[in-house]
């Protein structure tokens, strides 16, 4: 079975990488110049710099070439997915789709595998998630993931092909837990990064991930998924990594927010999206996501730190 990564940004770059040492694997690059200097170079020094791209690695933009393989990692960013799915319908078609990506999309507040099943209705799908930053998978250093498939033998056909030495997948068929604590946890480390940045200190962070985690239990519920997954690597696991590593571009965010320094509008930070759909859909559904919402508020600089915590203290006492 072959494998393709669609995307070479960091995250698709570092999979590809990995997956390399199972066989041949082809990775996309929109930019034909930039395939080219990846292939020659064995490099992507753009998205990760320091990584060798193995002998076992063909880069190319020519996604007929790239898409003939039996199974597609989709590692471009969350509000690019449907469109990029659109757009390729019919080269994509019969292939197995494994979404990378983490987040909510802002328009409709569906989540990866939502929307690549509203594009591609027949396709199998499965979503791959969990605590990972790019730069680690890179560097062979052990990292485990969650694969999230609603058909159990498509999601276990995937785990075996998947699995790398330093890759380890562990299945589950509850895509909405999966969906939710991927894309939540990114919201919840631009707080958390907030916190640290305006110099409110470790306590203060640990009680915005516990209660954080609080609102990613109670979307996920509203919307059908099971209290086990949030708890496992794809809510709890990704939480804890993105909340209190300067390697995630969420946290780091919200280090800038909470200096008051500016941020690259470039660099690709799923959580900003995220928080603006989640707060939409918590905002329909009647839940109180007050972090959410705060994050929002300090997005839009609708609120400074000082009134967002003072916010947060003066809400009416109750049970944990
Ligand atoms: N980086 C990480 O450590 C991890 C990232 N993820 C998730 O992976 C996803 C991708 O992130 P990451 O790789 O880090 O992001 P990057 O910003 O590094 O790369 C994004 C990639 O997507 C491409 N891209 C952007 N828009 C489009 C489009 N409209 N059509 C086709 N390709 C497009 C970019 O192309 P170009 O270079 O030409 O701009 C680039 O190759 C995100 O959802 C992220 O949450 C998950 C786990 C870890
Ligand atoms: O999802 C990630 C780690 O699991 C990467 O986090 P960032 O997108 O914040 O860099």
């Amino acid at each position: 079975m072959s494998v393709s990564v669609l995307g070479s940004g960091a995250f698709g770059t570092a999979l590809a990488i990995s997956l390399a040492g199972n066989g041949p694997v082809t990775l996309w690059a929109r930019d034909a110049d930039q395939a080219r200097d990846m292939q020659e170079a064995r490099r992507n020094t753009r998205r990760l710099p320091g990584a060798d791209l193995p002998e076992t690695l063909t880069v190319t933009s020519d996604l007929e070439r790239a898409a003939q393989a039996d199974t597609i990692l989709l590692a471009v960013p969350m509000q690019t997915l449907r469109s990029f799915v659109s757009a390729h319908a019919d080269l994509l078609r019969n292939r197995a789709l494994v979404a990378c990506c983490k987040g909510i999309e802002l328009e409709t507040g569906q989540g990866p595998l939502v929307v690549l099943h509203a594009c591609l209705p027949k396709a199998r799908t499965a979503l791959l998630t969990g605590p990972s930053f790019a730069a680690d998978i890179a560097k062979g250093l052990p990292t485990a993931l969650t694969l999230a498939c609603r058909d159990p033998e498509t999601g276990a056909e995937l785990q075996q092909q998947l699995t790398t030495k330093n890759l380890r997948l562990y299945r589950t068929t509850d895509t909405n837990g999966a969906e939710i604590g991927g894309a939540l946890k990114n919201v919840m480390a631009i707080a958390c990064g907030a916190v640290i940045g305006a110099g409110l200190g470790d306590s203060a962070r640990a009680a915005l991930m516990t209660r954080g985690y609080a609102e990613m239990q109670r979307m996920a519920l509203a919307s059908g998924a099971q209290p086990d997954t949030l708890a496992g690597l794809s809510g709890f696991g990704d939480l804890t990594l993105t909340c209190s590593s300067e390697l995630s571009r969420n946290y780091r965010l919200g280090l800038a927010i909470g200096r008051n320094e500016t941020f690259d509008p470039s660099i690709t930070v799923e959580g900003a999206a995220t928080a603006r759909a989640v707060h939409a859909e918590a905002q329909t559904r009647n839940l109180d996501m007050p972090i959410t919402a705060i994050v929002v508020a300090l997005l839009d600089q609708r609120l400074t730190i000082a009134d967002a915590t003072a916010q947060l203290l003066a809400r009416p006492l109750k049970e944990e």
